[in-house]
């Protein structure tokens, strides 16, 4: 089959040349002529591993499910063993459990002694540390479930189980299960310190005297910029399920009489007024442009003018493709049925749009954890 004429540029132009080197490396015996060449041997080497990572990205995944599943690392933490030892409470036959030691150890989780016992790497002791992270790693049945048939996904086909486990991106009505709204708001809540730590540290809430924390959860977010920043007020607004979880995690908390909630719909609503601020964490991910651009335009409301906007989530490489959030949030919030990531470009422009300036978009140290971009109402 020949490409459209359109897209083969004219020969002779270093685009034409670098076409017809990937038509010819795609051959499989250019594949190993090319492999026999000293300074390509490398390479070749290179891009074959490079693509069976690809290949085994879901065994990985489920390897890492199994160790969490079985509490591996916390109990290798406690004392190195050997598969044997941990028979009788998995019960799992030990030439299997063996190779389960083996694949944690070869994906960098577990070191394999040479006593042959077994203790935690460096990672595998991180594992057990990062806030949220296990939780995460447990709930990603549903998501690959969902992502058991891309084709399908990707043409919207048919319900999604990540639409269910998050049921209030469909707005009210199907938010109102109580004990729903605790296990979401509890998932987002674990996975929210690392998100807090880094949006705080791209940002300096310094002059900051009231804060409005849209979509703000159980106030996770609200609690951390407190902490940070002396004198600071806070106020939550969430769904009303949410802000009950909210009020009774932060009347235990030691921020209690510095944050408010307001429970509403920012759909619906307007949004409380007297904030110099207003945050959006992991918020517009979760929505369609059209609510989003809403949204903003409510948040512009809300706010004086000079009042700053702070939208913290994980990005979109854009121009240059990630591969935590063009891959792994981008086919999440697919799943989800409404979200999508957006580019620092692409959110700058929105706010842009909704009557705010002076965007600032801050360098992210760690895109999978997220991205902030900030701006001034005009
Ligand atoms: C001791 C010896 C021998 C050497 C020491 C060497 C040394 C110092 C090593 C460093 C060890 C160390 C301290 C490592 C620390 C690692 C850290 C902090 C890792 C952090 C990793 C964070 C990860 C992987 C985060 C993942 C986050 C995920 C998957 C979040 C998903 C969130 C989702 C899906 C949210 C969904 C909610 C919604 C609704 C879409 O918004
Ligand atoms: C992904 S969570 C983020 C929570 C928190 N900001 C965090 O990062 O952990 C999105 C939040 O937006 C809230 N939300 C969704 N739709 C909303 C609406 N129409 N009005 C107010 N809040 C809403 C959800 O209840 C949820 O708490």
């Amino acid at each position: 089959m020949t490409a459209p004429a359109d897209t083969v540029p004219p020969a002779g132009t270093g685009a034409g040349l670098r076409a017809r080197l990937l038509r010819a490396l795609s051959h499989p015996s250019m594949q190993a002529r090319a492999a026999r060449f000293p300074f390509l041997r490398r390479k070749v080497r290179r891009e074959g591993e490079a693509l069976f990572d690809l290949v085994q990205g879901f065994v990985s995944s489920q390897v890492l499910l199994a160790v969490v599943e079985l509490r591996l690392c916390h109990r290798l933490m406690e004392a190195p063993a050997h598969p044997a030892d941990l028979v009788a409470t998995t019960g799992i036959p030990c030439d299997r459990l063996t190779q389960l030691f083996q694949a944690a150890a070869a994906v960098g989780l577990l070191r394999r002694r040479r006593d042959g016992l077994f203790d935690v790497t460096p990672r595998g002791a991180a594992l057990t540390g990062v806030p949220g992270l296990e939780a995460m790693i447990a709930h990603h049945g549903a998501f690959y479930r969902d992502m058991g048939d891309p084709l399908a996904l990707l043409r919207g086909d048919g319900p999604t189980e990540l639409a269910e486990l998050w049921p209030y991106v469909f707005g009210p009505g199907r938010d109102e299960d109580p004990v729903r709204a605790r296990r979401y708001s509890r998932l987002m809540e674990d996975s929210q310190a690392l998100v807090a730590q880094d949006t705080l540290s791209a940002v300096s809430l310094s002059g900051v005297r009231r804060l409005l924390d849209v979509g703000g959860g159980t106030g996770v977010f609200a609690e951390a910029a407190a902490t940070v920043t002396p004198g600071l007020r806070a106020t939550v607004f969430d769904l009303a399920p949410v802000v009950d979880a909210a009020r009774e995690r932060l009347d235990a908390g030691a921020h209690a009489g510095h944050i408010e909630t307001v429970a509403g719909s920012f759909r619906s609503d307007a949004l409380p007024d007297g904030h110099d601020a207003v945050s959006l964490v992991r918020v517009l991910y979760d929505h369609r442009d059209d609510t989003v651009a809403e949204l903003l335009a409510r948040v512009r409301d809300a706010l004086p003018p000079g009042g700053r906007v702070i939208v913290s989530e994980p990005m979109s490489g854009g121009a240059v493709p990630d591969r935590a959030t063009d891959v792994y949030f981008a086919f999440y919030t697919m799943a989800m049925g409404t979200g999508t990531v957006r580019s620092q470009a692409r959110i700058a422009a929105m706010l842009r749009a909704a009557g705010f300036e002076k965007v600032r978009r801050h360098r992210s140290g760690r895109p999978y954890v997220t991205s902030v971009v900030e701006a001034r109402r005009r």
